[in-house]
C-alpha cells in the first residue's frame, strides 16, 4: 500500500539545538497514525515541517506524493490540518469563518458543518472569540473535515475539549474520515485517546524517532514482572530488553521490552517462590518506555520487526 506521507532524513535546528533528528516517517494510506512524545520531543515542529509551515533545515517531506515545498494547490485541497491551539481568526462570527475558508475548497461537506454545530449547540452567529476554548477547538476540527480530506493532519487536537466531547467527536471524525480510507496523523498526550482510534504509534523523543509499530504490538511487547524470592537478592537480574528494575527486600519488579520464551526461562532458573507477568495499557507502557534516557530505549522500527 501507499504511503500518505514519507519524510527523509527531515531535520530541523533552533539556536544550534537539533529538534527533530533526521527523521524517517512513513504513514500508510488509510491508517490513524498518532506521533506521541513527552513535551518538547519534536512533535510539533514536525507537524508544522509536514504542513509547510516551517522550513526543514535538512531533508524531505512529501504528502501524497508530493514533496512539501513543490506542492500543488489540488493536493493541497485535499489536505485539511488543525495547528495547535486551534488558530481561527477570533473576531469572526462561526458563519463568517466558514465562509471565509469554504472558498479555498473544492469540495465542502456543509450538512457536515452544520451537524456539528447543532449537535454541540454552537450559534453561528456567535463571535469565536465569544465561544469557550473547546467550541473554538470544535469548530475549527469541523472546518478541517469539511473539506473531506484525502488526509487529516491535527496537531493535539483534544486539547481543550472535555472527555465527552473528545469520544463523541473526535471519534465520530475518526470514522467519518476512515471509512473512505483516508489518513489521519495526529499528535495527542491522552494515550487512552490514541488507543481507542490509532493503528499505529510514533513515539518521538528528544527530535528522534524511537517507536515506529502497531499501537497493539507496542503495549503488549512491554511487561512488567513481578518476582518473590526466598531471601533478598545480591542485585536484581538483568537481562535483554531491560527497561527498569527495583528490588525491595524478596520482591523484585522488572520492566522488560520484547517480553518473549527467552526471558520467562532465565527468570524460571533464578527459582523465583512466584513470578507474575502483567501487561500495561498504553499509557502505562508509554510511561515507562518514556521516562528513562533515551540512550537506554530500545527501539522499535517497522524495519526491525518485520511489521
Ligand atoms: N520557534 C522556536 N524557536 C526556538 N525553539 C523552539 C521553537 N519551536 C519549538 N522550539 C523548541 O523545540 C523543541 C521541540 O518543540 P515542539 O513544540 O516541537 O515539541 P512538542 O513535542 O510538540 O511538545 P509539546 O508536547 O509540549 O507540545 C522544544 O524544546 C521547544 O522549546
Amino acid at each position: 500500500m501507499a504511503d500518505a506521507i514519507v519524510t527523509d532524513r527531515l531535520t530541523k535546528y533552533f539556536g544550534g539545538r537539533r529538534v527533530v533528528n533526521g527523521l524517517n516517517l512513513k504513514v500508510r494510506e488509510g491508517s490513524v497514525y498518532a506521533l506521541l512524545g513527552r513535551n518538547g520531543a519534536g512533535k510539533s515542529t514536525t507537524i508544522r515541517m509536514l504542513l509547510g509551515l516551517l522550513k526543514p533545515d535538512f531533508g524531505t517531506a512529501e504528502l501524497l506524493g508530493e514533496e512539501v515545498s513543490q506542492i500543488t494547490p489540488a493536493t493541497r485541497a485535499q489536505i485539511g490540518w488543525v495547528g495547535e491551539g486551534h488558530p481561527l481568526y477570533r473576531w469572526m462570527t462561526v458563519d463568517g469563518a466558514i465562509r471565509f475558508v469554504r472558498p479555498f475548497y473544492q469540495q465542502w461537506n456543509g450538512d457536515f458543518v452544520d451537524q456539528v454545530l447543532d449537535h454541540f449547540d454552537i450559534p453561528k452567529k456567535k463571535r469565536l472569540s465569544k465561544l469557550s476554548n473547546g467550541q473554538r477547538a470544535q469548530v475549527s476540527l469541523a472546518l478541517a473535515v469539511a473539506p473531506d480530506p484525502k488526509l487529516l493532519i491535527l496537531d493535539d487536537p483534544t486539547i481543550g475539549l472535555d472527555a465527552v466531547v473528545r469520544r463523541d467527536f473526535l471519534e465520530s471524525i475518526i470514522q467519518i474520515i476512515q471509512q473512505q480510507g483516508r489518513t489521519i496523523l495526529f499528535s495527542s498526550h491522552i494515550l487512552s485517546d490514541v488507543d481507542r482510534v490509532a493503528d499505529h504509534i510514533g513515539i518521538l523523543s528528544e527530535g528522534v524517532l524511537r517507536v515506529d509499530c502497531p499501537t497493539e504490538h507496542f503495549r503488549e511487547s512491554i511487561r512488567k514482572v513481578v518476582m518473590e524470592f526466598a531471601e533478598p537478592l545480591k542485585e536484581p537480574p538483568a537481562c535483554p530488553g531491560l527497561l527498569s528494575s527495583s528490588a525491595s527486600g524478596e520482591r523484585v519488579e522488572l520492566v522488560i521490552v520484547n517480553y518473549g520464551d527467552e526471558h520467562r526461562a532465565y527468570l524460571d532458573s533464578l527459582s523465583p517462590r512466584s513470578m507474575d507477568v502483567l501487561e500495561f495499557n498504553l499509557e502505562d507502557a508509554f510511561v515507562e518506555y518514556t521516562r528513562g534516557r533515551q540512550g537506554t530505549m530500545p527501539v522499535f522500527r517497522r524495519e526491525t520487526m518485520n511489521v
